[in-house]
């Protein structure tokens, strides 16, 4: 019998080849695995590279961009610029008051500055006169108040140091906070200016008034009738609800009278919000629809008229602007002391909201009537459905608030205020001889 043939070295072998070719799968795996770690190690620090790339380049973006929002490379300080600040900071009049307006190159701002000054009240000025609308209107009402002795500071309300400077210098007993971003419908287009300005601006000034200053000054500020949003009981009252804005503008406002609440809660701040509706006269601001208009008209290009979808008309509860500076003047004059210092609060504080509005709402076609008369020049009227960009249809102020608490009494109707606006107008640009203004922000 043939005996069986030995397997015992042909099983070692296949054991050994198995073993090998385990060993080559896994050698292929592993090495698989090993490229794949690889690759994907330089990946991320490809990505970390880039990442850390793309990080720096934003932080000097926002850096140079926050930069370029300050007044850091406006110099100031010095005797010379102290003795000016003092000088335009001392009352002329027994028991005037100190005030601090930031915005005060602004329209509101310049209005509200000359009637201070003109009585008797100290003031100093705040602007850092960006591009938003032709910067050179804020210079010519800078040249207007520095002639009735006020001067207005280059500068930013978010720089911080150059208002505790300000502070430093006099002890304001009242800021009347007008800088800010206005427009309604420019929100969709550049909305970080608003947030720059309404929010984080506040927020700056609120600080160094609540922590750095002392006294604390009280602070009076311009909210807007925005904030009314999509409300619909009329006329609106500081009661209403304001909890739904229609506009990134209006938010921004709602915004500031939440962030004043705390800051009277937290420092014992002494606020008031004043709820302007559609501010409009001499020194306007050329991106509102009354000041287009006139310059559209005047030069025969058609003006855009919005109208509702049901064929209802836009109106608006136009307010002439000396009737709000006294409005502002009344909120100053009745803003009580603020009760804490360096950033503690020692008893509750005032905290107030008022409408500053006319009460009588117009119809923006109606306007455009009495700008044609004015002008003695009919308009090009393109007529369009109110497109959603923030606007609302119809504004109406109930101000027996501001009645009762401030002595507040709008007493301009709209045409008697159109006309001593165009006069200004035609004044003005005639007298510059300049063109007429840019029809839209930059
Ligand atoms: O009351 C307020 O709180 C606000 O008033 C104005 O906002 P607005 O009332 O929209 O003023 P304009 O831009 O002058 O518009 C006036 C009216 O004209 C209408 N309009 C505007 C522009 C246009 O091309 N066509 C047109 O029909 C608007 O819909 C609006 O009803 C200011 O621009 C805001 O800064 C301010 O806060």
């Amino acid at each position: 019998m043939a005996s069986p043939p030995d397997t015992s070295k042909t099983a070692k072998l296949e054991r050994c080849n198995n073993y090998l070719r385990r060993f080559n799968s896994a050698k292929i795996i592993i090495s698989a695995s090993s490229r794949l770690l690889f690759r994907a190690s330089i990946l991320a620090t490809v990505a970390l590279i880039l990442l850390l790339l793309l990080l720096s380049h934003y932080s000097t973006a926002a850096r140079s961009s926050h930069r370029s929002l300050l007044s850091s490379d406006v110099a100031y300080g010095g005797v010379a610029w102290e003795r000016e600040v003092r000088s335009s900071a001392t009352p002329r009049r027994p028991s005037g008051i100190t005030v601090l307006v930031t915005g005060a190159a602004g329209f509101v701002g310049t209005h509200c500055s000359l009637a201070l000054k003109k009585r008797g009240d100290g003031v100093v000025g705040l602007d850092n006169f960006n591009p938003y609308y032709d910067p050179s209107l804020k210079r010519a009402r800078q040249s207007l108040l520095s002639r009735h002795g006020v001067l207005v500071v280059d500068g930013d309300i978010n720089d911080t140091p150059l208002l505790a400077k300000l502070l430093d210098v006099v002890p304001f007993s009242h800021v009347l906070h007008l800088a800010a971003q206005a427009g309604v419908r420019y929100a969709m287009r550049n909305p970080q200016s608003y947030v720059a300005s309404n929010v984080a601006g506040l927020v700056a000034l609120l600080e160094v008034a609540a922590k750095h200053a002392d006294p604390q000054p009280a602070i009076v500020w311009a909210s807007s009738s925005s904030v009314y949003g999509l409300n619909t009981a009329t006329p609106f009252s500081e009661l209403h609800r304001t909890d739904r804005p229609a506009s990134l503008y209006a938010a921004t406002k709602k915004a500031g009278e939440a962030i004043a609440h705390t800051y009277n809660h937290i420092y014992g701040l002494s606020i008031t919000g004043l709820r302007f509706f559609t501010v409009y006269g001499p020194w306007g601001r050329p991106d509102m629809a009354y000041f287009t208009f006139t310059d559209l008209i005047l030069s025969g290009k058609p003006i855009t008229l919005f109208r509702m979808q049901d064929g209802t008309a836009v109106q608006r509860d136009f307010t002439y602007v000396d009737d709000v500076v006294k409005g502002c003047l009344g909120a100053l004059d009745t803003a009580e002391r603020s009760t804490g210092s360096g950033g503690k609060k020692r008893g509750p504080a005032q905290l107030r909201v008022y409408n500053l509005g006319n009460t009588s709402p117009v119809p923006v076609a109606k306007m455009v009537g009495i700008l044609e008369g004015l002008l003695g020049k009919k308009a090009k009227k393109h007529v369009v459905r109110l497109p959603q960009n923030g606007d609302v249809p119809y504004t109406h102020a109930n101000v027996s608030m501001a009645v009762r608490e401030l002595g507040y009494r709008p007493t301009t109707d709209l045409a008697t205020g159109l006309k001593k606006f165009v006069r200004w107008y035609v004044e003005y640009y005639d007298r510059k001889s300049k063109k007429p203004p840019h029809r839209t922000p930059k």
